[in-house]
């Protein structure tokens, strides 16, 4: 399978804190890529500087093949293959689900006739199962619902590589198995490949194929889901089967700082 996406020696600040020391990583196409770490460790971070919303210490990054330094941003045409689902949703209030999942068009192709843009939009509400929701504003529609209107207007442009942020933080536990249930049939039918923040162990169990697992500024574990949930590292056996191994005794085990 080819690369889609390379980070190569990521290093990422806040002012003097240094948060990613080196990371490096690759995305396949048609895989889903999870993130995974504890609270605090940067997984938010590495997506905001891997998608360029903020400058990077150091690092490239590779999109499709065309590579990009630590202090520049990403080109408009990269920018429309790749969607973004933020952890909020962030659609906004003012607008129907349709003019929401209708700004990246909007933006990207103002000269687009309203007629065909609403049938796009019709098309991508119809893909997440919320066309009846098309006149609706954010204010009347559930969670699971807001998520799944945030995620019609990230694949409003058919992206190749989708990012989310925390995809299912906040929904009961039905709604977010059917919203991964959904980024799977997304990657199946639309082929688009995916960077997935998350924390939600059932989340990671049923849509990663490989993950990267973030500590201290570094990648711990590079593997495929598999392989971690049959780690022997303490720290991955904590994570992925929440048990202290036998041979760290609780003294041990509270000096790992992996507590979400
Ligand atoms: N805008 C910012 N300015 C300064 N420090 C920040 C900023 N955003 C995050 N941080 C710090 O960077 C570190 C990593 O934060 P980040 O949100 O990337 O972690 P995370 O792994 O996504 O956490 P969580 O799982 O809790 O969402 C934290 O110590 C956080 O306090």
């Amino acid at each position: 399978m080819d690369e889609i996406l390379k980070v190569d020696h990521l290093k990422a600040s806040y002012g003097n804190e240094t948060i990613l020391k080196d990371i490096s990583f690759g995305v396949k196409k048609g895989e889903i890529r999870m993130v995974l770490g504890s609270s605090g460790c940067g997984k938010s971070t590495l997506l905001n500087n891997v998608l360029k919303f903020i400058k990077s210490d150091e690092g490239t990054i590779t999109y499709f093949g065309k590579s990009f330094g630590p202090k520049e941003g990403l080109d408009s045409e990269t920018r429309m293959r790749t969607g973004v689902l933020f952890q909020s949703g962030a659609l906004l209030a003012d607008l129907t689900v349709a003019e929401n999942a209708m700004l990246p068009l909007k933006r990207s192709m103002p000269y687009m006739p309203k007629s065909q843009m609403e049938a796009i939009v019709a098309d991508r509400l119809e893909k997440v199962h919320l066309l009846h929701a098309f006149h609706k504003f954010p204010g009347e529609i559930s969670g699971g619902m807001k998520k799944r209107a945030a995620l019609a207007r990230a694949i409003a442009l058919k992206p190749e590589l989708l990012f989310c942020d925390e995809p299912s933080t906040g929904l009961d536990p039905v709604t977010a198995r059917s919203l991964d249930e959904l980024l799977l049939e997304l990657r199946d039918t639309l082929g688009v490949s995916m960077v997935i923040v998350s924390h939600e162990l059932e989340s990671i169990k049923i849509v990663c194929d490989r993950f990267v697992y973030l500590k201290d500024g570094y990648v711990l574990k590079d593997a495929t889901l598999k392989e971690g949930m049959e780690s022997d590292d303490p720290i991955l056996r904590h994570f992925f089967n929440r048990q202290c191994p036998k041979e760290y005794n609780a003294e041990d085990f509270y000096h790992f700082d992996f507590i979400d």
